[in-house]
C-alpha cells in the first residue's frame, strides 16, 4: 500500500499559542512513522556555511549536517549586538516566507531587548496577517506580545505617491504638463520628454512606490519620536520590486537632477519675464517636492548599501525556480554593493527515518536545490540558514518566537 503524508494531530488555534516552553507541540510534516520531536527538529536545523564542504549532498549527508547545532556560525549574535541602529532587509521570490522570516527576526530582536520596528514596504501586505493582529493604517501600531517594544508599519506605497504627486496636480492641470507650466518651462516640456519626467509622475516606474515608502519609514526615523528603535526590519516585495528599487535612485537623480538644473538656468530669463508680463512668481511646491523627493532617494540608496548599519537577508526556497532567482538577486545586489551575508533556505523538509514516497520524491528534489546553492557561484559564498517546513501556519507572536527560535542563532 502506498504511505502516506499525514500533519501532525496537534494543530493550535490562531490564538491559543502557549509561550515558548510549549512551543514543541507546534508540529513539523512528517510520515506516519516519523516520530521525530519538534524539539530536537529544531535543534538539527541550524546554520552552517555553505562553504564547509563541496560534497554533493546525500540525504545521510544533509541529516548529518543540519543534526550540526550552529557551532561557530553565530549570525544571531552578529546582529542582536550593539545598540547603533541598524537596518535588515528580507527579501526574495514571491510567497517563500519573507513576511514570516521577517516577523519572527522582529520578535527575536524584541525578546532580545531591542526597541524594534518592522516595516512592510510590499504592497500587498500580510504582517497583520503574520501576526494576526490588525496592523493597518499607514501608522506605528504596536505589536502585542514581545518583552520590548515592537512595532509594525504597514506603508500603503499608493498612498505615500499621491501625496508626492498631488503637488504637481494643483489648478487642475494633470501631470508634467502642468509642473512645467508652473514653473514657466512648458515650452519646453515637448523636448524633456526623453527625461520621461512626465512618465515618473503620471506612470510611475516600478519600484518608485517602494521607495518612497522607504524614504517615508526614513522620514519617520528621523524625528526624535522614533529615535528609540534600534532595530528595523523591512519586509520587502519581491525580487523585481528590489531590483527596480535599487536602480531607481540613479534614474531619478539623474532625471529630477538635470530638471532642477535646468530650471535654475533659465529661471533668471522666466523671472524677467514674468516681472515684464506682472506673472505671479512660479509655484516652487512641485520643484521643492521633487528635489525633496530626490534627496530622499538619495538617502534610500546610500541605506541599502551601508554596510555599518544594513544588511540585505535573501530569503528562498530549495526549488530550482527560486533558487535560480536567488543567485540573480544575489548578482544584482552584489553589482549594486548592497551587503548581504546570508541566505535563508525556507521550507525544508524535516529529518525523517522513514519517508512516504511523496516525501522521498520532495526530498531529493530539495537536496538537488541545495546541491545548487552549494556549487553557485553567487550563493555558495552566503552563510546557510535552513528553516523547516512546519505543518502548522506560523501566525501569532508564539508561533513567529518558534520559528525565529529555530532560525535566528
Ligand atoms: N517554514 C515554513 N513552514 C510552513 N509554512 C511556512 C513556512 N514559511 C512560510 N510559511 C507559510 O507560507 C506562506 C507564505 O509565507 P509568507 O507570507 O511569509 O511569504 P512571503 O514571501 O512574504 O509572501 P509574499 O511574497 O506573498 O509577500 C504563509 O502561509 C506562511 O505561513
Amino acid at each position: 500500500m502506498a504511505s502516506r503524508c499525514v500533519a501532525s494531530t496537534f494543530s493550535p488555534p490562531v490564538h491559543s499559542f502557549a509561550p515558548r516552553t510549549s512551543m514543541a507541540t507546534v508540529g513539523l510534516l512528517s510520515c506516519p512513522l516519523n516520530t521525530l520531536k519538534t524539539q530536537s527538529i529544531a535543534r538539527s536545523f541550524s546554520i552552517l556555511s555553505l562553504s564547509a564542504s563541496r560534497k554533493p549532498l546525500t540525504k545521510s549527508l544533509l541529516v548529518r549536517s543540519v543534526a550540526t547545532p550552529a557551532e561557530g556560525v553565530a549570525v544571531f549574535d552578529d546582529m542582536v549586538s550593539g545598540t547603533d541602529r541598524k537596518y535588515y532587509m528580507l527579501g526574495g521570490k514571491g510567497g517563500v516566507g519573507k513576511t514570516s522570516c521577517a516577523a519572527s527576526l522582529a520578535v527575536k530582536f524584541a525578546n532580545n531587548g531591542h526597541p524594534t520596528l518592522v516595516v512592510s514596504t510590499d504592497p500587498a501586505h500580510s504582517l497583520s496577517d503574520s501576526f494576526a493582529q490588525d496592523l493597518t493604517g499607514g501608522t506605528l501600531v504596536p505589536v502585542e506580545g514581545p518583552d520590548a517594544p515592537l512595532f509594525a508599519l504597514e506603508i500603503n506605497p499608493e498612498k505615500a505617491r499621491e501625496e508626492f504627486r498631488s503637488a504637481t496636480k494643483k489648478n487642475g492641470g494633470t501631470g508634467v504638463k502642468d509642473f512645467m507650466d508652473g514653473m514657466g518651462l512648458g515650452m519646453l516640456a515637448e523636448q524633456l520628454g526623453e527625461l520621461k519626467l512626465g512618465e515618473l509622475l503620471d506612470t510611475p516606474p516600478p519600484g518608485l512606490d517602494e521607495a518612497i515608502a522607504i524614504s517615508k519609514v526614513i522620514q519617520f526615523l528621523e524625528s526624535q519620536e522614533y529615535s528609540m528603535f534600534t532595530r528595523i526590519v523591512f519586509d520587502t516585495a519581491p525580487t523585481g520590486h528590489t531590483l527596480r528599487l535599487l536602480s531607481l535612485p540613479d534614474f531619478l537623480d539623474a532625471s529630477i537632477g538635470k530638471i532642477l538644473k535646468l530650471r535654475q538656468k533659465i529661471a533668471s530669463a522666466t523671472s524677467a519675464i514674468k516681472s515684464v508680463f506682472g506673472q505671479e512668481e512660479a509655484r516652487p511646491d512641485a520643484a521643492d517636492k521633487l528635489e525633496r523627493l530626490r534627496e530622499r532617494m538619495i538617502k534610500v540608496r546610500e541605506l541599502f548599501r551601508d554596510t555599518d548599519s544594513t544588511e540585505f537577508v535573501i530569503v528562498t526556497i530549495p526549488t530550482v525556480m527560486a533558487v535560480s532567482e536567488s543567485s540573480r538577486l544575489h548578482a544584482s545586489l552584489k553589482k549594486e554593493n548592497v551587503p548581504v551575508k546570508s541566505l535563508i533556505v525556507n521550507q525544508i523538509l524535516p529529518p525523517s527515518v522513514s519517508d512516504c514516497k511523496f516525501c522521498a520524491m520532495k526530498r531529493k528534489d530539495q537536496m538537488r536545490a541545495l546541491d545548487m546553492i552549494r556549487g553557485d557561484p553567487e550563493l555558495s559564498s552566503l552563510t546557510l540558514i535552513q528553516a523547516p517546513l512546519v505543518d502548522v501556519e506560523i501566525r501569532g507572536v508564539p508561533a513567529l518566537r518558534f520559528l525565529g527560535d529555530i532560525i535566528w542563532k
